[in-house]
């Protein structure tokens, strides 16, 4: 698979407001959680704002890897579980935060391990819009989203030269 032909840059103020945006939502729901999950690498940032922001300071890991190659996913391996105590009931009080989800796959996955959390993410694509619970903002499937930690300042082509 190549680069999906719309690019969706996203700043660091943007993905700050974004998953604030995502803790607002998330308080709405007036759901006691106990603990959040972060689907690394990409979770750990929004989980860093929404556990400030919802004061939830019991913070898991689970660590799974899956685009090995940028674009170009493969099999999950799953690098770390979670604690055994978090699964418990299905994992009914926990919080589950991923940056964005986008086949579904990474969250699926997660959810045989906690079948009652609440999935939460700041970004989704059509195909992985079923397997959340709560995010804020749909992009196309054809779209590539670029994270701030991913970038760097680079020269763009004006729009007239053809740039994408
Ligand atoms: O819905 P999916 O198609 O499964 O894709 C979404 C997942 O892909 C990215 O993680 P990635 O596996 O690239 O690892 P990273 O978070 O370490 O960058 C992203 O952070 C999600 O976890
Ligand atoms: O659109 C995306 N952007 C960054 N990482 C990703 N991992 C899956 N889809 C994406
Ligand atoms: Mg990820």
């Amino acid at each position: 698979m190549s680069l999906p032909d719309k690019a969706f840059p996203v700043s660091w103020d943007q993905f700050h407001r974004d998953a604030r945006a995502l803790a607002w939502r998330l308080a709405g729901l007036n759901q006691t959680f106990k603990a959040i999950v972060c689907i690394t690498r990409g979770g750990l940032v929004p989980a860093a704002i929404i556990s400030r922001e919802l004061n939830i300071r019991l913070i898991e890991t689970v660590c799974v890897a899956s685009y090995h190659d940028y674009v170009n996913q493969g099999d999950m391996v799953l690098l770390k579980g979670i604690a055994p105590e978090l699964m418990e009931n299905g994992g009914e009080t926990v919080l589950v935060i991923d940056d964005l989800t986008d086949t579904g796959k990474t969250a699926a996955q997660v959810r045989t391990m906690l079948p009652k959390a609440h999935f939460a993410c700041v970004y989704a694509k059509p195909k992985g819009v079923p397997t959340v619970d709560t995010f804020i903002t749909e992009v196309s499937q054809d779209t590539w989203i670029y994270f701030p930690w991913d970038m760097g300042f680079t020269y763009q082509e004006p729009i007239a030269k053809g740039a994408g």
